[in-house]
């Protein structure tokens, strides 16, 4: 009982406005015929491999004038497009060059209504190439460009004001001053702190910093499976959500097609999946964090919370790259009043 009455403080006390902060980037999706370019291209399948602007050039060039398309990207600005898109007050925080990419992730920013703060330089935006494999699992050769260069020194004092939660992608271990300032001010500031880890390799090679960043300023830790894995040293399922759990008030392992583990304080609840049919995993968690953001500003118990993300990334999933149209936005609009009940 105890639990329940702290458990809804604490739901009341997080309702409101999310800023993210995030690598704004530009996707460049290609559907590959078959897994063998990336071998030829040393990109481990799944993983996010940072190059350098020739290097992002080759990738291009050696697939040819395959199969491709361009959405906005980068992996908190997915998860505040989707806040947005469900009409949540949204704000982000990121570098963009003076070029037409950075238009391109500008316009779609503000189209949605995000507060943009976005910092220019003189640099060419960042961009990620999706290669997507036939079996609908997607990895990146990610060209930085001017989103490396958004640094603590960027971040303006009065930002943090009006918002509730404070949203951060682990893909900008990078700048490691940047995170901790970021953090550390956004608690300061009373917002509740949410970080996906994003990929496995990311968390592998920035291990023991993740864990001080998490354990010291996150309030809701995202993880798929392998990220976990890498997370807690090798751990599965329950024990991997117990040592993330210690972390983090609240704790998500995403577990694919078996659904995802939620766990806040000693009360841990299984959610399942919708089932869809996949083409582009591109965005599958940061959409999982939107719906389950959504869920917690509207009150909602996790279950509740767990599911809107399961459907948020179910819908993703069959489009190619992480954005959605207005048609699907709709659906997903219904759905979720038919989960809210
Ligand atoms: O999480 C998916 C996103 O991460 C990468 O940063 C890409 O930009 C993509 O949109």
């Amino acid at each position: 009982m105890q639990l329940l009455v702290c458990y809804d403080i604490y739901l009341k006390e997080i309702m409101g406005k999310v800023l993210g902060m995030g690598n704004a980037l530009v996707d460049i999706l290609m559907q590959l015929e078959s897994d063998a370019v990336l071998n030829e291209l040393s990109l481990p399948k799944g993983s996010m491999q940072l190059v350098d602007g020739e290097t992002a050039n080759k990738v291009l060039q050696i697939l040819g004038n395959g199969k491709s398309s361009k959405a906005s990207g980068g992996s908190a600005a997915n998860t505040i497009h989707g806040l947005a898109n469900l009409g949540i007050e949204t704000g982000f925080l990121g570098k963009i060059g003076r070029d037409s990419w950075g238009d391109f992730f500008r316009k779609d920013m503000e189209f949605k209504n995000i507060s943009p703060l976005l910092l220019e330089s003189d640099s060419d935006s960042g961009r990620a190439i999706a290669l997507i494999s036939p079996d609908s699992e997607r990895t990146f050769a990610t060209y930085l460009g001017a989103a490396v260069e958004l640094s603590a020194a960027d971040i303006p004092t009065d930002i943090f004001q009006g918002y509730a939660y404070f949203h951060v992608e682990g893909y900008l271990v990078q700048n490691r001053d940047l995170i901790r300032k970021a953090l550390v001010k956004a608690r300061k500031n009373g917002l509740k702190v949410s970080l996906d880890l994003a990929s496995f390799n990311v968390v592998e090679d920035n291990l023991a910093f993740l864990r001080e960043v998490v354990s010291d300023h996150v309030d809701i830790l995202f993880a798929n499976e392998e990220e976990a894995r890498s997370f807690t040293g090798g751990l599965n399922n329950h024990e991997a959500l117990d040592y993330m759990g210690k972390m983090a008030e609240i704790t998500i392992l995403k577990k694919g097609s078996e659904g995802s583990l939620i766990k806040h304080f000693d009360t841990v609840v299984k959610v399942g999946v919708v089932q869809a049919k996949p083409i582009d995993t591109t965005g599958a968690g940061d959409l999982y964090a939107a719906g389950f953001l959504y869920g917690l500003i509207k009150s909602l118990p996790l279950e509740k919370c767990g599911q809107l993300g399961a459907l948020l990334s179910a819908s993703v999933i069959e489009v190619i790259g992480p954005k959605m149209d207005e048609e699907r936005w709709a659906v997903i609009k219904s759905e979720i009043e038919r989960i809210i009940g």
